[in-house]
């Protein structure tokens, strides 16, 4: 029998396991096994995304666990988000009713607004204007967190909630919401604390969620990774990890769970789908926590910085991350 991992509960009561399985990056071909097998080692949380066009995989391979009667739909907690190509009303109704098909789903636990700013409908998902620019669109956060309420008063979302929305945004939406968001999914890691933000979205009654918790190493190098090495190359998070005998990775890991984030690692091996999940049964010390927290390099590593659209006018991060530089 599967180990099971700790759940904190969401707003609505919902119990959300605080490890869950990445899908980013996780190709054709591996990504529906590597559900397989995290189902088979005890996970129970998976992060998916419109985007990663891997979604129709990820659902075979639930529907296959489901069929074999190793879980059942009511056991998993599964997210997802909204592209940027679908923030209008329509187009919301339209992108969720394609991802619940792809994933052979009746709702979903949870649904993002990924990025607060939108791109030009109807197309291409990474859309260009004639001066081979971002072709961007200013349909409000606002309007677009409207269409996610409608979703689920219609049963197809469990809980919604935001992504890599800044605390201004994060504010409005919640002056504005009948439903309050459940949830905030942002980049956190040892190099990137992000303390306010989370501490904000804290306060407004979200549970955080930490993406790119081991620092996202398999992400090409942009101008978001400074000069810094890997959040896992690190000489003093492989020193704590000596220390207690454990690996640089889960160091990274039960730093976040250390502060009630939820952690959402990717990965398709199953070996390190184990160890990911093989974080409770050692603490970081207070000494450890502010070795930790000194690595903080204060928004100069980010791996998701989304560069190119730092000229729209809710780009939430600081517009030093300039893809024409
Ligand atoms: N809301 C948003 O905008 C975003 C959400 N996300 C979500 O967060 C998830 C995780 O973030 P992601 O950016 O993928 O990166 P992670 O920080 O999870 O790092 C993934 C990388 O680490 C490797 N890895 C996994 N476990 C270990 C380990 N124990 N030791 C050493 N290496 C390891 C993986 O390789 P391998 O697969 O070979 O094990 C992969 O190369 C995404 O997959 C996605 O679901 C991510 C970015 C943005
Ligand atoms: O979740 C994420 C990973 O993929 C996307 C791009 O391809 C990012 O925009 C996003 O933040």
């Amino acid at each position: 029998m599967a180990p099971s991992v700790p759940t904190v509960k969401l707003p609505a009561g919902t119990p959300l396991p605080v490890i869950g399985l990445g899908t980013w990056k996780s190709s054709p071909g591996q990504v529906g096994q590597a559900v397989k097998d995290a189902i088979d080692l005890g996970y129970r949380h998976f992060d998916c995304a419109f985007i990663y066009q891997n979604e129709d995989e990820i659902g075979a391979a639930f529907a296959e666990k489901i069929k074999e009667g190793v879980v059942k739909r009511e056991d998993l907690f599964v997210t997802s988000k909204i592209w940027n190509t679908f923030h209008s009303n329509q187009k919301v109704h339209e992108a969720i009713d394609k991802t619940l098909a792809a994933l052979r789903f009746e709702y979903l636990d949870l649904l993002l607004i990924h990025w607060p700013f939108g791109y030009k409908e109807g197309g291409d998902l990474f859309p260009k204007d004639a001066n081979d620019k971002m072709a961007h669109t200013d349909v409000d956060y606002v309007e677009t967190w409207k269409a996610l309420e409608e979703v689920h008063k219609a049963g197809k979302a469990k809980n919604i909630g935001l992504s890599n929305f800044n605390v201004e945004q994060v504010q409005r939406v919640v002056e504005n919401s009948t439903v309050a968001p459940a949830c905030h999914q942002i980049e956190v890691h040892v190099y990137l604390q992000n303390k306010k933000l989370i501490d904000f979205s804290k306060s407004k009654g979200m549970v955080v969620v930490a993406y790119s918790p081991l620092g996202s190493n398999d992400r090409p190098k942009g101008p978001g990774f400074g000069d810094f090495p890997a959040p896992l190359e690190d000489a003093v998070v492989k020193k704590i990890a000596a220390k207690h005998k454990k690996q640089p990775g889960h160091v990274l890991l039960k730093f976040l769970l250390q502060q009630d984030l939820v952690v959402i690692p990717k990965s398709v091996s199953k070996e390190r789908l184990k160890a990911n999940l093989e974080v409770f049964d050692f603490t970081l010390d207070n000494e450890d926590l502010n070795e930790l927290q000194k690595l903080d390099k204060h928004g100069e590593y980010r791996a998701c910085t989304m560069g190119q659209d730092n000229s729209h006018i809710y780009y939430p991060f600081d517009r030093k991350y300039d893809s024409s530089s």
